[in-house]
């Protein structure tokens, strides 16, 4: 019997630049009634000038509360939204799609999983029929049945769901959460793609079980050098989980680095509030007393702003603790922390080079801290 395996990708040096995007901007239309012909044309900001690179064998996390404009990124690198402006690189090559033979392509290489698999799941067809599809989409189903029937044995295993034969009759209604999103990701990996698109993978999983399919994309970054973006409401998660990561405000990056760095030694003053807003099990650890003092808090109140007039200069200024006239004009540039780890904030604060640790945290008013971004789904527990 000859089978054809699913190959196992060539060997890359894992910080290959596989995908990467520039200036990437998606302004939506607001729909107009008929009283609003002669007024200027509205558009929701949702993304502007925006800059991601993905290097295989690396996660990066893109970090914000929700509205932020993630998942339009997510989808703008997928190529399933046209972009206003911008560039985006595969390999190095600018690609613009539009569907047909060109778009099937592209996804070969660049796939996306969703935040519920149970609706990116058929509920009439089983993963057998899921995963032959994808197979045969990308031409990887093999010459035989006995080739297809290998590889839909081999896709099954690399997301951890053995013995196969036991899943692959099932219908999605038959497994659990955690069980559909892995047999979404055999379906991304069906298409042997070298980027991962996950937007949100384990937000609407039962608690118990994110680290476990977080571990499996961990894995399945190392075992096949893939670049994966991993989007969150959760910066908890995103160090634990991801190399690099990039915090999104209402539509623009402000700030990014290694995980490490980002999340231990935040110094965009919205990344600060993000992180004193959920919950890390580390910091719960220690002493309630220690906590305050060693913590720099920015309580900053208030809610995101209207994207469709978004303020002009820092889009975080109407609730920045720390803001200064500069802030309400003129749009901050990233500034290079200058700390070595390639840790920069779009923040007036550092337009002089002041180190990351040199906010004062003394300067947050009394009010309570703003509602909580992320606090309440997408957490992973640690072990
Ligand atoms: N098709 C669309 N038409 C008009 N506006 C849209 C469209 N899709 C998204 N938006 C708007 O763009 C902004 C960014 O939305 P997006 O879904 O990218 O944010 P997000 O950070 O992923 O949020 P969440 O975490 O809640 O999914 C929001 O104001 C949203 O209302």
């Amino acid at each position: 019997m000859t089978t054809t395996s699913v190959p196992t990708p060539a060997a890359a040096p894992t910080t290959e630049v596989v995908l990467e995007a520039e200036g990437l901007t998606k302004h939506f239309p607001v729909r107009r009634g008929v009283r609003d012909l002669f007024r200027p044309a509205l558009h929701v900001h949702a993304v502007d000038d925006v800059h991601i690179t993905l290097r295989r064998g690396r996660v990066t996390a893109l970090v914000g509360e929700s509205g932020s404009g993630k998942s339009t990124v997510a989808r703008l690198l997928a190529q399933l939204f046209r972009r206003t402006a911008g560039d985006i690189r595969l390999r190095g090559e600018s690609v613009t799609v539009r569907g047909g033979r060109r778009f099937r392509a592209y996804c070969r290489q660049v796939q996306m999983i969703f935040q519920d698999p149970f609706a990116s799941l058929n509920p009439v067809h089983t993963v057998r029929y899921h995963l032959t599809r994808a197979l045969r989409i990308h031409g990887r189903a093999g010459k035989t049945a006995a080739d297809l029937e290998a590889n839909l044995h081999d896709l099954l295993g690399r997301v951890q769901l053995t013995p196969p034969e036991r899943y692959l009759d099932k219908f999605p209604h038959e497994l659990s959460g955690g069980q559909r999103q892995r047999v979404a990701i055999a379906r991304a990996l069906g298409a042997d793609p070298q980027v991962l698109l996950a937007d949100e993978p384990v937000s609407m999983l039962d608690v118990s079980i994110r680290l476990g399919v977080l571990n499996l994309l961990r894995d399945l970054k190392e075992r096949l050098n893939l670049g994966i973006l991993y989007i969150t409401h959760d910066i908890a998660s995103a160090r634990y989980f991801a190399d690099e990561t990039l915090v999104m405000y209402a539509g623009r990056m402000v700030e990014g680095g290694d995980s490490e760095t980002v999340t231990q030694r935040p110094a965009h003053p919205y990344t600060r509030l993000l992180i004193e807003s959920a919950p890390d099990p580390d910091r719960l650890q220690g002493d309630a007393h220690e906590l305050a003092e060693t913590t720099p808090v920015d309580r900053a109140g208030g809610e995101p702003p209207s994207l469709i007039r978004p303020p002009a200069g820092c889009r975080f200024n109407p609730r920045c603790v720390h803001v200064m006239p500069k802030c309400r004009t003129d749009l901050p540039p990233r500034f290079d922390l200058a700390d070595g780890t390639g840790h920069w904030a779009a923040c007036w604060l550092y337009e002089n080079g002041a180190p990351a640790t040199d906010v004062a945290p003394g300067s947050a008013d009394d009010g309570d801290a703003a509602p909580a971004a992320g606090t309440d789904n997408g957490r992973v527990v640690k072990p």
